[in-house]
Order: C-alpha cells, then sequence, then structure tokens
C-alpha cells in the first residue's frame, strides 16, 4: 500500500518551522504535563503509536480540575506521617550519605509544588500566583516553584523579606529577576490580596518552624488567615497552597487553635509530616518524587504511587466533579481561509504533521462512524494506517459489526480529534474493501502477536471468558513458530474511505471556532473543492 509521504521526522519538524505558529502557540487552558518525547521513526502508511502515560483529570469547579486518578488514588488510612524529628533526619540522609545536595533536593521540591498547582488550577482562570517565601528552605522550595510556574504560563509575583546571602537562594533570586518576575515588600503588598491574586504559594516555614511566627511573618500568615473569612462571606479569595506545612500550623499537632490559614492545597514533600492529618482542604499532593528505597523501609513508608513521569501525586480522592463545569477554553492561531491548502489531502497532512510534531498520543487514532440499512448509527476507535489520493486505509476484521454495517450501507464518516492542539477533522465518504495485496501485505506487517490475535478474535462475537481467548492464542503460537508464516484470516483486511467531504476545524475562545469545509465541486469537468467557513 502507498503512503502518501515518507518524510523523516526531522523533515517534517524543519517543514514544520516555516509553519506561521508552532504547536507551542496552540492553547488550551489545561495544565502543561510532561509527555515523554516519541522513540519512534515516523513514515507515512504505517504509523506506530506513541506512549504516554495515561491521565485523566476531573474538575470540581470553573478553571479547577481534580487531580490524576487510578493508581494515585489512595485511602489516606494507609499513608505514612513523619514527626519533625524525622523529617529533619531523612532531609540529613539525602543530603549526606545519600549525595543528593540541596540545591537539588529544593529544585525537585520546587517543581513538584508548581505540577501540582498545575494540575489542578488552569493558568487560564488562575494566573496570578504570589509566592510568600520565607528565610529557609521552604522558602527555597517557593522560589523554584515561581520559577516554573512562570515557564507553565502563569504570572507570578514573589514576596521575600528575609532573604539570606547564601549563592543557593541569590542564585534563585538571580533567576527569578532574569525572568523579569516582580519581586514585592511585605509593605508593597495590597492589604486585601483577594483582589490582586489568585494563588497564593505559602512556603514560609516548614518542618522547622517552633514558637509563634515572628515579624514580618506574622502579619503575613494574618493576611492569609484573614481569607477564611472573605470565603465565608462569599467573596472570591484567592486559593491557598501550602507548601509541606500550612505555615504557622505546629508541625505535627496541626492548626492546633484552630484559627490558622486553611489552605486549598498542600503540597507535603517527601512525606507528609503528622500535620497533614489535620489538613481538611480539597487537595493533598506529595512531590519530592526522589525518595530511595533505604529511606522508605527505613522509614516504613507507605506513599501512594507516582503516576507515569509526574513529579507530583494525589493523595486521597479528588473533590466532588461538577461535570456541567468541565471544560477547555481553546485559544489558538486565528485559521484562516486564505492560508489552507486548495487539496484538503494536502491540509490534512500537514495538520497530521502538526500532531506528530506535538507528540500527541497516536495522533492516528479516528472514530469510525457506520450505519446499517435499520439506520442506526454505531462508532468505534480504528487506527488510521494509511492516507493517499485514493483515500484513508484502516484494518479490521471483516465480520465484525463495522463490517456488516458497511456491507448493508458503503458509507462512513471518520473524526480525528487532536487535543494538544484544538483541533478535530471530519471525513466523510464512500467505503470499499482494500486489495488482498494491501491486505496480506498491511497484516504480515504487524507484530506476531497481532497476527495470532486477528485469527483468535471473531471480532464482536460474544466470548464465554477471556481465558478462552487466551488458550486459542496460546495454542495457535505452539502451531505458528517463530519463522513460520501466520496466514492472514480471509476474515480479515483493510476498508478504504474515499473521501467526498471534508471540516477542519480550530478551537477558539468563546466557542466562535473556526470551522472550514472543503466539499467537491465539478468545474469545467474537473474536480476541484470548495471551501466554506460554517458557522461554529
Ligand atoms: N525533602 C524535601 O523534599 C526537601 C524539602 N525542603 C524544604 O525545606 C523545609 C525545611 O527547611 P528548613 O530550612 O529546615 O526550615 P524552614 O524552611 O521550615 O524554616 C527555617 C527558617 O525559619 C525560621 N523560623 C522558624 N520558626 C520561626 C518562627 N516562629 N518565626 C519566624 N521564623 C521562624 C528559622 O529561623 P530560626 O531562628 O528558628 O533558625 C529558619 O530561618 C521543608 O519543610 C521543605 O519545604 C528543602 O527544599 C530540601 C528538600
Ligand atoms: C485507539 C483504538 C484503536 C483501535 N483500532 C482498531 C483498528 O484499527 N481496527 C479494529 O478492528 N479495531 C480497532 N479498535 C477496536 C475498535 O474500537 C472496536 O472495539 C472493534 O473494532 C469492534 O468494533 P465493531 O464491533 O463496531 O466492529 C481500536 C480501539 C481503540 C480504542
Ligand atoms: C482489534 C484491532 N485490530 C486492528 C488494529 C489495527 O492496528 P494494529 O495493526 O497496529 O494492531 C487495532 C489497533 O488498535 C485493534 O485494536
Ligand atoms: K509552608
Amino acid at each position: 500500500m502507498r503512503g502518501v509521504l515518507g518524510k523523516s521526522r526531522k523533515m517534517i519538524c524543519s517543514l514544520l518551522s516555516q509553519a506561521p505558529v508552532s504547536p507551542a502557540y496552540y492553547y488550551r487552558s489545561s495544565p502543561s504535563i510532561y509527555k515523554p518525547k516519541p522513540s519512534n521513526r515516523f513514515s507515512w502508511g504505517f504509523l506506530a503509536p506513541i506512549p504516554s502515560p495515561a491521565i485523566r483529570v476531573f474538575c470540581s469547579k470553573p478553571g479547577e480540575v481534580g487531580g490524576l486518578m487510578a493508581s494515585s488514588v489512595q485511602n489516606q488510612g494507609s499513608i505514612s506521617y513523619l514527626t519533625q524529628r524525622e523529617a529533619a533526619e531523612v532531609d540529613e540522609t539525602l543530603m549526606g550519605p545519600l549525595g543528593f545536595s540541596v540545591d537539588q533536593l529544593m529544585e525537585l521540591a520546587g517543581l513538584s509544588v508548581a505540577t501540582s498547582i498545575a494540575e489542578v488550577y488552569k493558568p487560564s482562570e488562575y494566573n496570578r500566583i504570589l509566592a510568600i517565601c520565607g528565610p529557609g528552605n521552604n522558602g527555597g522550595d517557593g522560589l523554584v516553584a515561581a520559577r516554573h510556574l512562570y515557564h507553565f504560563g502563569y504570572k507570578p509575583f514573589v514576596c521575600y523579606p528575609k532573604r539570606t546571602q547564601k549563592p543557593l537562594y541569590s542564585g534563585l533570586v538571580t533567576q527569578l529577576e532574569s525572568l523579569s518576575i516582580p519581586f514585592l515588600s511585605v509593605d508593597e503588598l495590597p492589604m486585601d490580596l483577594s483582589k490582586d491574586f489568585d494563588i497564593l504559594v505559602d512556603a514560609m516555614f516548614g518542618f522547622s518552624f517552633h514558637g509563634a511566627p515572628r515579624p514580618p511573618f506574622d502579619d503575613l500568615i494574618k493576611k492569609l488567615i484573614n481569607l477564611h473569612y472573605y470565603e465565608q462571606a462569599q467573596r472570591k479569595s484567592p486559593v491557598i497552597v501550602s507548601v509541606d506545612i500550612p505555615s504557622g500550623w505546629h508541625v505535627e499537632e496541626g492548626d492546633v487553635g484552630g484559627d490558622g490559614i486553611k489552605p486549598d492545597m498542600l503540597v507535603s514533600l517527601t512525606a507528609p509530616k503528622l500535620c497533614a492529618k489535620k489538613f481538611s482542604g480539597p487537595h493533598h499532593f506529595l512531590g519530592g518524587r526522589f525518595v530511595p528505597p533505604a529511606i522508605a523501609e527505613k522509614y516504613k513508608l507507605q506513599l501512594p504511587q507516582y503516576p507515569g513521569m509526574s513529579m507530583c501525586v494525589r493523595i486521597g480522592k479528588p473533590p466532588q466533579i461538577d461535570i456541567s463545569a468541565l471544560r477547555e477554553n481553546y485559544i489558538s492561531p486565528e485559521f484562516l481561509e486564505e492560508q489552507v491548502e486548495a487539496d484538503p489531502l494536502d491540509q490534512f497532512r500537514k495538520w497530521f504533521d502538526d500532531a506528530m510534531a506535538a507528540n500527541l498520543k497516536e495522533p492516528n487514532a479516528m472514530a469510525l462512524s457506520t450505519t446499517g440499512k435499520d439506520g442506526k448509527p454505531s462508532s468505534r476507535m480504528v487506527l488510521l494506517k494509511g492516507v493517499d489520493k485514493d483515500g484513508f486505509v484502516w484494518f479490521t476484521n471483516y465480520e465484525s459489526q463495522k463490517a456488516r454495517q458497511l456491507s448493508e450501507n458503503p458509507h462512513a464518516a471518520l473524526l480525528f480529534y487532536w487535543d494538544g492542539l484544538n483541533r478535530q477533522v471530519r471525513v466523510e465518504g464512500s467505503v470499499e474493501k482494500v486489495s488482498d495485496e494491501e491486505s496480506e501485505q498491511y497484516f504480515h506487517s504487524r507484530p506476531r502477536g497481532s497476527q495470532l490475535g486477528a485469527i483468535v478474535s471473531k471480532q464482536s462475537t460474544v466470548v464465554p471468558g477471556r481465558h478462552v481467548l487466551h488458550q486459542q492464542y496460546k495454542e495457535l503460537e505452539e502451531k505458528y513458530s517463530k519463522e513460520s508464516l501466520i496466514p492472514k484470516p480471509k476474515y480479515w483486511g483493510g476498508y478504504r474511505l474515499k473521501p467526498e467531504r471534508f471540516e477542519f476545524w480550530q478551537g477558539q475562545p468563546s466557542r466562535l471556532h473556526d470551522r472550514l469545509e472543503y466539499s467537491p465541486q465539478e468545474t469545467d469537468g474537473k474536480r476541484v473543492w470548495k471551501i466554506v467557513r460554517l458557522a461554529p
């Protein structure tokens, strides 16, 4: 089967560098979550999937995103809590026999704080951040977090009233100044923080706090406490994110008098401290993904698994989900008629290259919708395995539901959704089977396991149990030793959709999306594509 482009990824990326905007300009108000770089070579016709961590998020109110699910959700009862002495000991061990420097730990701790914030609070709704940094390492975490949050697209400010000239800290200050991040003195802070900031990062004190807060931190802590009364008066107030310990709380007994700050988020570092048991805010995260087994064993740490490559993990359950508030506010470059390719296939290739360059997961995954003679539509995901001037190709079982419907009604719709770029592409047309040669060639290009799977699976029929499939698979594995050719089943092969309509959709703010439709017109006996803009 001929693919259309045999371009290497390098060539595609260099093409992209001439593109008016790079994928980085496509902006969803969703947090920047690290995605691994793809390792697979890319060429048209045979596209390999790109692994990336499965991350699902839920939100609880406009602009607020819940948190990581799956293995990160733990019953808080099974979590360990460190005493103040244990916390100090762990740090000493990490920075002594275990070879870490305080710079490294502070960098990782600050990054954990920033990623925890980004998991929950979208920069489009919670953009202005004030990091209040104390005189010790907790303050250093705050300085590091401010720098990362700047690069995540937030607008950070820093209040760092008691500075030390230690190179580590003055270096952090220089880094922030080089980004023109404003430093505000205590006197420069507004009396009422609620109007000027969306997030307050409490990086004043960590596990070395003791006694009563001394100036100027006593007043700063009071400012944060007062916000709680605004909240009670139903006034919008900034969320408070406490680093490691809610400042002013007793490191072990917590908010002893009950009149301390009430953070919305607590980012415990390395492991939660005893005071975290008294934390009742909606978002408790763990950061500091550097705990070696020696420490975990010594302190019998029970901690949630970090998912994928994430630098933070939620402790406990995300807050109740308000599904109606689940939305992204798409911000993208405008998509204009004068910019697009005359041939929709060229336009598709351009957008597909962008999706590949943006490292989106399986950009060749598409929803395939079919309808049989009963007029009842059905949809499912399939993988695009080739596209050229003749059409869009996928492979499947010729006795499945989709196959039955296509035999009754040989028309279908394809839908690509490239979320990282706020884009969807719709392709509709008539469908026919590809040649046996194409099916044979593709079938034998698949991993042997997939070939055996295709034989085993009477796709879309009822099976008594998964063990039946696995037993049959095992028998076939023995039957077809490593070298022998696995015969393609007659009931397996490809389909090609010959496009009769395309629509390219680019998400825009306020739902005023760009939609450009291509439909075929006969002009002087030639088929040309007419391009119109559809209302969003
Ligand atoms: N393992 C990790 O993930 C790492 C976490 N880190 C962070 O470091 C803090 C602990 O840092 P440390 O410097 O030991 O302590 P603090 O940041 O809590 O603060 C110490 C300074 O605060 C002063 N202090 C103490 N009590 C008061 C008070 N009541 N009023 C005013 N000032 C106070 C204290 O002064 P002293 O005179 O008491 O010495 C210090 O100047 C930990 O919690 C993490 O956030 C690191 O990043 C390393 C890795
Ligand atoms: C991302 C993804 C890609 C898929 N790709 C294919 C494919 O290329 N071919 C296929 O037969 N099934 C594929 N499937 C499985 C189909 O979604 C579906 O379960 C199966 O084809 C049966 O559909 P049917 O009963 O409607 O025919 C894929 C599923 C997912 C989630
Ligand atoms: C059941 C099934 N058949 C076929 C395919 C086509 O893809 P591949 O050849 O890469 O397995 C897929 C892909 O997910 C699939 O799930
Ligand atoms: K703190």
